[in-house]
């Protein structure tokens, strides 16, 4: 009980730092049509004992301010539709033997991952509006086992900078690669993503902002070699080293370089300049699952057990990997053009070989042996998986309290507020993901065997092969109709001053 009231002290504290820069969706333009639930943000704080000292093995040892986030979206995406066709996949029957195994076989060869911003398109190639490219990186062979300098033979032709309007240039490539033949899909696509020199900011055209975060925003950018669109998260440095999150922001380019799947986000590089961090990812037009989820209000079951489907392969792979993701929730989900999901937001994934104590998550999604301050492992993934089902059906988080003690009191009592809509098969999953026990919580193996997802083939799954409940309308490879609209900062990057955290990113 001692250890409760620990825990629950300790979200407190941590709550009410961030209470100030809390936002949700009521300070959107649109908020009369918002449904019962809200975003919700990310917090993060190191447990620390009565005495003051600090756990082994967590992420940091000082209690943090908040992950606060800072939505400043001004209306919200027009093109997501207020109710959708949910069509039943189109999957097998039968059910997945074999959970896929990292990492990524070959089979997937319509790889997530797309053109380098460096890497020009030739003529021949169709842009896909999911961003599939099929061309090799600029004109360097795969098994080259030295180092080359290429150059792309892209005419030169004026650009209108100013207007943002593309038009090709030659650009000096550098292949730093010296590895032999990857085997595998993953490997040839972090192959791919190292095939090309450091990225700078000068190699894009910066456009509207598509998301706002604790400290930064992410913007819609395009490609000056390829025309090609991209995410650009950037982040303010200062922000990042006052609220003492420098080992999670890290965190995050170290983690999504090592990683490569269907349903997570593609990181092409991180960098910094003296202000700012940038990262820069596959831009994923769909928008979040939470807004598609706001709309709807609820997801029929079937439309859930597909975004869940795809988020528990994600979710084995990275396990398999040794990594915890640890903030899931649908504001992290986004959809691309096909309408397939990527996890997106790796600040707070870390490799965990054990256990790790860090309280880190989103108030409504944290698992109980978080709050109770105990070492924990990626069981607290399938929790969330648990909480994001439940609000995906039920269209409101299975632990709901205005205040944060009773919220948290709720979780670790499991009192789950059980709805109807809820069918027994997913009632039955649900009970084994939302049960404190940490024996007992289903893992990987489990969920995918369990009876909810026998009409789904998880091989089907991975491949992308089973039809998406919903797909985006979107008209390019740039289209934003499905994100909100953000107030853009007066000024932007670039600014030259002394830089006195660089050597605090080695990640960037
Ligand atoms: N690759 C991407 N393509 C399109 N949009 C993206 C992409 N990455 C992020 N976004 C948008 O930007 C938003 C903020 O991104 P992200 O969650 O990574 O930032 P953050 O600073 O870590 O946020 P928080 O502080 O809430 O954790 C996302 O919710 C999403 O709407």
């Amino acid at each position: 009980m001692d250890l409760i009231n620990k825990g629950v002290q300790l979200i407190r504290r941590s709550t009410l730092t961030k209470k100030q820069h809390q936002r949700n969706l009521s300070q959107e333009s649109d908020a009369s049509t918002q449904p019962s639930i809200c975003k919700t943000p990310s917090i993060t704080s190191s447990i620390t004992s009565d005495d003051g000292s600090s756990y082994s093995g967590g992420d940091s040892n000082v209690m943090t301010p908040a992950h606060t986030p800072s939505r400043n979206s001004t209306s919200s995406a027009s093109h997501i539709p207020t109710s959708i066709t949910i069509t039943p996949a189109t999957a097998s029957s039968s059910t997945t033997t074999t959970p896929p195994h990292s990492p990524i076989p070959d089979y997937l060869s319509s790889s997530p991952v797309n053109a380098s911003p460096l890497s020009p398109l030739p003529q021949t190639t169709e842009q896909s509006m999911d961003g599939y490219f099929s061309i090799p990186i600029s004109s360097t062979t795969e098994n080259s086992s030295s180092t080359t300098t290429v150059v792309s033979h892209l005419t030169t032709a004026p650009r209108s900078p100013n207007k943002g309007v593309y038009s090709p240039r030659p650009i000096h490539v550098t292949r730093v690669s010296t590895h032999a033949v990857p085997r595998t899909k993953a490997a040839k696509d972090k192959q791919r993503r190292r095939q090309h020199r450091k990225l700078r900011l000068d190699d894009f055209i910066l456009k509207r902002t598509v998301g706002t975060g604790s400290f930064g925003r992410v913007h819609l950018a395009q490609s000056k070699v390829n025309g090609k669109h991209y995410a650009i998260k950037a982040l303010d440095k200062y922000d990042v080293v006052r609220l003492k999150q420098v080992e999670h922001i890290n965190n995050e380019p170290t983690i999504l370089r090592d990683v490569s799947h269907p349903f997570l986000v593609n990181l092409w590089d991180a960098f910094q300049d003296d202000t700012h961090l940038f990262m820069v990812m596959d831009y994923v037009p769909g928008g979040e699952l939470f807004s598609i989820l706001r709309k709807q209000k609820k997801f029929s079951e079937q439309a859930a057990k597909f975004y869940a489907a795809e988020i528990v392969l994600a979710l084995s792979y990275l396990h398999e990997n040794g990594i915890v993701y640890r903030d899931l929730k649908p504001e992290n989900i986004l959809i691309d053009a096909r309408g397939h999901v990527k996890l997106t937001d790796f600040g707070f994934a870390k490799r965990v070989e054990n256990v790790t104590w860090t309280v880190c998550g989103t108030p409504d999604y944290l698992a109980p042996e978080i709050i109770l301050s105990k070492g924990y492992t990626k069981t607290v993934d399938w929790w969330g998986l648990g909480v994001l089902i439940f609000e995906m059906v039920v269209g409101r988080a299975p632990f709901l309290d205005k205040n944060p003690v009773n919220l948290y009191q709720k979780i670790l009592e499991c009192r789950v507020d059980w709805s109807e809509d809820i069918s027994p098969d997913l009632k039955d999953l649900l009970q084994n993901l939302l049960t404190c026990d940490l024996e007992a919580r289903y893992g990987s193996e489990q969920v995918m065997k369990h009876k909810w997802f026998d009409d789904l083939n998880f091989d089907q799954v991975l491949r992308r092969k089973v039809k998406p409940p919903y797909i985006p309308k979107v008209k390019d490879d740039g289209d934003t109709t499905c994100f909100a609209k953000y107030k853009e900062p007066s000024h932007l990057y670039g600014n030259v001053r002394g830089d006195p955290f660089r050597s605090k990113f080695p990640a960037f």
